[in-house]
């Protein structure tokens, strides 16, 4: 399964919630689509969800559109939405029976279906119990199950881990993880990028309706590097992540002067007293060279970390934090 989301507008009055956004993802993916609040995350992913229409655009899963074939779509996406089931009167159990017939389920193809995802969603012990009793977490894998019921190809998740508590948002990471293994394509919102970045191996950016950045982590990451395009234009290294390397040592700027002579180092930034940040470029054979270099000119150093920009960083860098 292929998702493409091309040229997607839609204004609200004098809003432009939705300005021009074009993002692909595919079978496999699990892509945090990441914006502040006000972005037009929500505005995008009901779009997506055929429950709006943009004013140009499209969304084409497997070349299906969204504008012209919305019945088809809804066959093929899972749709989480952020407010969770909330009703009196109704047993979780007849919640997912209610949504399995609406998809034509019928007889013991149901039943079974119910059933295995039950078992998944571990909503067995509660399946008796009315929506409106149940905790967030719980509602969160009712809503979750509910999405699952037709065996989707694309699950769009908005807003799945918000409020959740650690173990749960553990529980929805490993529900994920086995759920792209199985190979559907799956986008989730957030505005908290730590809530996203031990799930997600890829991000859709955006802001104030604008796309900002879109891809798989690396390939962000070699965006916002140093020296790659987004990052320092002309320098070279593009389209590589590079090295990040914190060194903790005595005599900063001479071991700074020293680093910048070795071709591998692209920029040396003294963080504060005793502390360099270097960006190498390459991977991580390149470091001991580097760090050898300070060895060999006699520079004393305490310590030394490699860091890995995680979403978060990498989301502080790419955003300027602006909404509409
Ligand atoms: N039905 C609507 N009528 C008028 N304006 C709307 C409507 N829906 C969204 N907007 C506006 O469009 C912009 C984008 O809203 P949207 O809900 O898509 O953002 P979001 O990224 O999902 O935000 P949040 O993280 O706060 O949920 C906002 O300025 C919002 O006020």
């Amino acid at each position: 399964m292929e998702i493409k989301v091309r040229n997607l507008v839609r204004s609200f009055g004098m809003t432009r919630a939705v300005d021009d956004i074009s993002f692909e993802f595919a079978a496999g993916n699990v892509f945090g689509f990441i914006g502040p609040n006000g972005a037009g995350k929500t505005t995008t992913i009901r779009i997506m969800a055929t429950l709006d229409l943009p004013d140009s655009g499209d969304v084409f899963y497997d070349g299906v559109s969204v504008v012209n074939y919305p019945e088809e779509v809804r066959r093929l996406v899972g749709y989480m939405p952020d407010s969770l089931p909330d009703f009196r009167d109704i047993q979780v159990w007849e919640y997912l029976d209610f949504f399995a017939r609406s998809f034509g389920l019928r007889g013991a193809q149901r039943t079974r279906t119910l059933a295995d995802i039950e078992e998944f969603t571990n909503l067995g012990g509660i399946r008796r119990k009315y929506l409106a009793g149940l905790s967030k977490g719980m509602k969160q894998r009712v809503s979750l199950a509910r999405a699952l019921v037709h065996n989707p190809g694309v699950l769009i998740m908005d807003e799945p881990a918000a409020g959740l508590d650690p173990r749960a948002r553990l529980e929805l990471r490993s529900l994920l993880k086995i759920l792209s293994g199985q190979g559907k394509a799956i986008l989730l919102s957030s505005h908290i990028l730590s809530e996203l970045q031990d799930i997600c191996d890829g991000a859709v950016i955006i802001e104030k309706g604008r796309l900002l950045s879109a891809g798989t982590l690396s390939q962000l990451l070699a965006q916002a590097s140093p020296g790659s395009a987004a990052g320092a234009p002309g320098a070279e290294g593009e389209g590589k992540p590079g090295v990040t390397l914190l060194i903790e040592c005595a005599k900063c700027e001479e071991a700074r002067l020293k680093l910048l002579e070795h071709p591998a180092v692209r920029e040396v930034i003294i963080r504060e007293e005793g502390k360099l940040q270097a960006f190498l470029e390459g991977d991580d054979e390149v470091v001991p060279p580097v760090m050898g270099t300070l060895f060999a000119a006699g520079l004393p150093v305490m310590g030394f970390a490699r860091k890995s920009m995680g979403l978060e960083e990498l989301f502080m860098k790419i955003t300027t934090g602006e909404v509409q």
